[in-house]
């Protein structure tokens, strides 16, 4: 598992390691850990010039003092000092240690033009502008050094790429996009986050002796070797029943294939037994696609709800269908509830509960859910939900007292892209539920536990019916006992390193996910078997 620490937990983590230790020791580690991944890539990609970046704070330091290293070892280094106050403003000691190794020193409020020159110049861009200490975006001159970067030149983001909100939360355009971040002691969230990933390029952790094992992660991510502690391996005293039975509740006469998608899925996870509830048409292709499946309701460990199903549908059997997704959805069994199932979302449930929402979706429900609970807050009407005000990170609810919507903010689908997190932990706070929001990285939100981001899946998941497969691999782990926050990041795992797999850097279509999802368990497994130790 990737572990991201917060910038408190950094700090106070750092603090009790500088003082066991001579002074400047951390920041020579972080500089000297830098300097040789720089050297690296320069030696990769046969460059001789290197400039760097160098804001006020510690991040510049760590920056002054690699260069002079890469300036010792032979390479053509120059530094562009960022701050209005030129020489003034930078770390005293790494200035001086640059100077001596022979680094050209240029202040950028000198002449702007100048030193955007220089920085067009280098082979390998080192960005020590901001660091932990930084808040989001960049000042104008050192936007402009950033532009002037050369677009073949290896940007290399000291600890993390300025600019960008060291927590993750809020999204910033005006940010350095680095190739690669050399973060010290570990990850920080904005490395893991959807705000951050992409501007972060590749993530290098350089260990400075600062020990974060027993630290609280304010992110995580599973990775591969997680899976063989995580997966539901049957022992030799199980069988179908206590290895989990899953009620799937899916597709419908408009969209039958679903229903194949999310069993088919779930039967690759390798669940116990899978119970179908339909309507004929899904029914039919159930038998033909997954003749393991026995249709009709009974009982069963968990339930996946909602993929392909028609809340609009008014004939009898859909009715029927849509009364065992409601029962399953106030029962106390586990549910993952997708899609169409989302739609009958009501509140809060006690029992564990993963809501899988697109951005589009959790949009509507935040609407529908807090709309409610507006009313519900003055006693007026709606579901036991929670109050308007209890959510972190939300924005306040402008709507009068009375539960009237008035001038109430609709949440967008581009509200959401532009703060998943944030949105998510809003859903979260109305629904007690686990929220796996989904997107190039798929975040897994629970109360009180450290949010998981998966970006394990190409972007050729972005297809119809990928949703489907997702619910079914969920619903397969929830059913063997997992919780809400195991199965749906390890769904997402799987079914993201399956995508990878099936894709091979081309299309792909859902039914082969689902297919893929097998082979992709059996590899992962076997990976875990025959790792030392
Ligand atoms: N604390 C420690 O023990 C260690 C810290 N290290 C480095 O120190 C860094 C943190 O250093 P600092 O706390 O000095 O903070 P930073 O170097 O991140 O930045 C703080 C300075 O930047 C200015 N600033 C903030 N936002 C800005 C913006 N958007 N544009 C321009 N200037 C901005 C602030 O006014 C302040 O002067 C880490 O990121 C890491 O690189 C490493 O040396 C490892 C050890
Ligand atoms: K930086």
């Amino acid at each position: 598992m990737i572990r991201a620490h917060s910038v408190e937990t950094v700090r106070a983590a750092e603090a009790a390691a500088m003082a066991q230790l001579p002074e400047g020791e951390l920041m020579s580690r972080a500089a000297l850990g830098l300097a040789e991944v720089a050297a690296a890539r320069l030696a990769d990609t046969e460059g001789t010039t290197v400039v760097g970046l160098v804001g006020a704070g510690d991040n510049g330091g760590d920056t002054l003092y690699a260069v002079a290293h890469l300036a010792e070892t032979g390479f053509a280094c120059a530094v562009v000092l960022v701050p209005p106050s030129g020489r003034s403003g930078v770390h005293v000691g790494g200035l001086e240690s640059a100077e001596v190794a022979g680094v050209m020193v240029h202040v950028a409020a000198d002449g702007a033009a100048a030193a955007a020159d220089v920085v067009a110049e280098a082979d390998l861009v080192l960005d020590g502008i901001v660091g932990i200490g930084g808040r989001p975006g960049l000042r104008p001159e050192a936007a402009r050094l950033v532009d002037a970067v050369d677009d073949d030149a290896w940007v290399i983001a000291v600890d993390l790429a300025s600019g960008l909100d060291p927590a993750g939360e809020e999204g910033e355009d005006d940010a350095v996009w680095a190739d690669e971040t050399v973060t010290f002691g570990t990850p920080k969230p904005v490395h893991l986050l959807p705000a951050g990933e992409a501007a972060t390029g590749r993530l290098t952790v350089v260990d400075i002796g600062v020990d974060l094992a027993e630290a609280p992660a304010a992110v995580e991510r599973l990775t591969w070797d997680d899976v063989v502690d995580l997966w539901p391996v049957p022992g030799s005293g199980d069988d179908k029943y206590s290895r989990g039975v899953l009620g799937v509740v899916a597709g419908s006469e408009a969209y039958p294939g679903a229903a194949v998608l999310c069993t088919t899925s779930a039967a690759e996870a390798g669940v116990g037994m899978l119970r179908y509830v339909g309507t004929p048409t899904p029914v039919g292709l159930v038998h033909q696609a997954v003749p393991e499946a026995v249709v009709g309701d009974g009982r069963v460990q968990a339930w996946a709800v909602g993929p392909g199903l028609d809340t609009e549908a008014d004939d009898e059997r859909s009715r029927a269908q849509l009364e065992a997704a409601r029962a399953a959805l106030a029962s106390d069994l586990p549910v993952v509830v997708d899609a169409g199932g989302l739609a009958l979302v009501e509140g809060r449930r006690t029992a564990p509960t993963v809501l899988t929402p697109h951005a589009g979706e959790l949009a509507r429900l935040l609407n529908r859910l807090e709309t409610r609970s507006a009313g519900t807050a003055d006693g007026n009407h709606g579901a036991p939900v929670t109050s308007a005000g209890e959510s972190r990170g939300r924005r306040p609810v402008t709507g009068p007292a009375d539960g009237d919507e008035g001038d109430r903010h609709e949440v967008t689908a581009d509200d959401v892209k532009g703060d998943p997190l944030g949105h998510a932990r809003r859903l979260v706070a109305l629904t007690g539920a686990t929220v796996l929001l989904k997107g190039a990285t798929t975040l897994v939100v629970t109360d009180g536990e450290p949010v998981r981001s998966q970006a394990d899946a190409p972007p050729w998941l972005a297809t119809a019916g990928a949703g489907d497969v997702l619910s079914g691999v969920i619903g397969a782990l929830l059913a063997a006992g997992l919780t809400p926050h195991d199965a749906a990041s390890l769904g997402a795992l799987v079914h993201g390193v399956t995508a990878d797999r099936v894709s091979g850097g081309g299309p792909l279509r859902a039914l082969a996910v689902a297919h893929g999802i097998r082979p992709t368990v059996r590899d992962l497994l076997a990976r875990g078997r025959s790792a030392p130790g």
